[in-house]
């Protein structure tokens, strides 16, 4: 295994009193992909908004557990969770972008965190753009509104967005779901590119998706990590039976 860039330890996580995570222990390791897979409410989502502490946000939840980044624990006291978001950022399943320009919505990120400097920040763009393999597609409209782009360019610039603030691990929930598969096969390779620089973790439906993209993989069940492995063992020959059902469709 290469280095570990989080580590999740002992992790409960409840909504109320409903618990939604039970004993999760999973390490991520730096520069691989992590596809996450399970059926749907098996707490996939819960578990990736954990990792940026995005679940803070609900009321009546609660962690118990360590995840630790970089050897620190994220949910300790006096975490600066804005920093933390900015280290971890995040893409979501519908591609979201501000009704913006394509600059603003990408130099979004860098000026809330004080950069005014007109320059650099023209670099943060063209960097984050071509970082997300939009550049040339967007490179003579930088100032057309973000919304007449394509839903896969939507959410190749969400992805501009999430790079501008220079994070290490990038989650992602279902990003290519919406799109089309000319769209999804961009996204992927994308995500091949992108793990030379970045820690992903992705969470997909797609077991096919999840087994073209990502080198470790976690399948969920309920709650239950049932089982964490490289992602050519938990698709050739899993440990757990319940794993063998899910892969080869029996449920789910
Ligand atoms: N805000 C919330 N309040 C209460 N319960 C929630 C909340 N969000 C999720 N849950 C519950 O927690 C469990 C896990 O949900 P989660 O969204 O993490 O699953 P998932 O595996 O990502 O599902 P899907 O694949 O359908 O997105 C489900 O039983 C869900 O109903």
């Amino acid at each position: 295994m290469s280095e570990i860039k989080m580590e999740v330890k002992n992790l409960d996580f409840y909504y109320d009193d409903f618990q939604a995570l039970k004993n999760i222990n999973i390490p991520l390791e730096s520069n691989k992909v992590t596809a996450l897979i399970g059926p749907s409410g098996c707490g996939k989502s819960t578990f990736l908004r954990t990792l940026n502490r995005m679940n803070d946000l609900i009321e009546g939840s609660r962690v118990e557990g360590e995840v630790l980044f970089d050897n620190e624990n994220i949910y300790k006291e006096n975490v600066d969770v804005v920093e933390l978001r900015k280290r971890v950022g995040m893409v979501f399943q519908q591609p979201n972008p501000f009704p913006k320009s394509i600059f603003d919505n990408v130099a979004y990120g860098p000026r809330i965190h004080g950069l005014k400097d007109k320059d650099k920040l023209e670099e943060i763009v063209i960097e984050s753009l071509k970082g997300a393999a939009l550049y040339e597609e967007v490179k003579d409209r930088l100032d057309d509104s973000a919304l007449g782009l394509s839903g896969g360019q939507q959410q190749r610039l969400c992805i501009a967005r999430a790079l501008a603030v220079k994070p290490e691990v990038l989650l992602m929930d279902e990003p290519a779901s919406a799109l089309d598969p000319v769209a999804t096969a961009k996204i992927e390779d994308l995500i091949d590119e992108l793990k030379n620089n970045y820690t992903i973790v992705i969470v997909t439906h797609s077991m096919q998706q999840a087994a073209r993209v990502s080198d470790n993989t976690g399948f969920f069940l309920m709650g239950d990590l049932v089982e964490f492995d490289q992602t050519d063992k938990i698709f050739e020959n899993p440990s757990d039976q319940r794993t063998e059902d899910y892969i080869t469709g029996r449920f789910g």
